[in-house]
């Protein structure tokens, strides 16, 4: 399904720097105000990604895990404590950080290639002359194998092809982050297996950064280099795992087993649930 116009080509410039961490949260603090007072989301997040690294957060529903993705993606403010990218302090969203969301969040009225160029057409993103966005659309459709489908609206798309190209739209701006907020879980398990070892084949073949959501410790497992468990009230980092498994682990699980099956007890820690009835 991979095209040799996979190879976003990227300018001397723009290379990051690997001993720089790509992405550095320092000491995070969010609260929403809310009718019966205020609401701590997440406190004290210190969380450093290096380039090319794959973190993958979990935890328990409510403890954070969004609401630090969203910050990180400049969609709201923090209260306290900074973020760097790359060494450089973000205030606001950057069209280097690209997220994707469990809701593809197209725009019905715009065929594949126009939704990708929405995207890069946005208030923030730096000004592309025709060619250039032609290229950076049809790149982004190869990436994803969309290729065929280029006139086709979301109404036409199943749900795994809606978000493959909410992952091209994000892909098509040439993020050198990519937050990814449990972008696979409203989908059925056939149609997940084939996005995550789509998603395998990006972050190999691209060398993307990413943090990733998810609620699913396998897929955890399956794409991350780092897990992180946060636990909730307030949302805070509580344990992290190194899996340092060669990818792809398709055919690997039991070799993880064991570390499976400590994030599931940690889990049932912060959760105060029994492990039974988080499987
Ligand atoms: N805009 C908002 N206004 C008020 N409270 C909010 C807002 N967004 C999130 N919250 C609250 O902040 C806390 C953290 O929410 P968040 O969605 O970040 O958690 P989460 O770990 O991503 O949950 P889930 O796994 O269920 O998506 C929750 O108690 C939630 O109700």
């Amino acid at each position: 399904m991979m095209s040799n116009l996979f190879t976003a080509p990227v300018s001397q410039e723009t290379l990051p720097n690997p001993d720089i961490p790509l992405l550095a949260v320092q000491n995070l603090h969010k609260q929403y105000q809310t009718r019966r007072g205020f609401l701590t989301a997440f406190e004290g997040i210190n969380l450093n990604v290096e380039l090319g690294e794959v973190v993958c957060l979990l935890g328990a529903s409510g403890c954070g895990k969004s609401s630090l993705l969203a910050t990180i993606a400049g969609l709201q403010q923090a209260d306290r404590g900074e973020i760097y990218l790359q060494g450089s302090r973000l205030t606001s969203s950057h069209p280097q950080v690209g997220m994707v969301f469990q809701d593809p969040c197209l725009l019905p009225w715009l065929n594949v290639a126009q939704n990708i160029a929405f995207g890069l057409k946005l208030k923030h993103m730096p000004k592309l002359t025709k060619p250039e966005l032609r290229t950076r659309i049809a790149e982004a459709i190869a990436q994803v194998g969309l290729q065929g489908f280029e006139r086709s609206y979301p109404h036409q798309l199943s749900g795994g092809m809606a978000q493959r190209l909410s992952l091209a739209r994000t892909l098509a701006r040439r993020p050198q982050l990519l937050l990814l907020d449990e972008p696979f879980s409203a989908l059925d398990a056939i149609t997940r297996l084939d996005m995550q070892n789509l998603l395998l084949q990006i972050i190999s073949q691209l060398q993307t950064t990413v943090l990733m959501v998810t609620h699913d410790i396998d897929e955890a497992l399956l794409v991350g280099d780092r897990v992180l468990l946060m636990a909730r009230h307030p949302g805070r980092i509580h344990q992290e795992w190194r899996i340092t498994q060669p990818k792809p682990r398709f055919q690997q699980a039991h070799l993880l087993s064991e570390v499976r099956f400590n994030i599931l007890e940690s889990l049932s820690t912060v959760m105060d649930t029994p492990v039974s009835r988080i499987l």
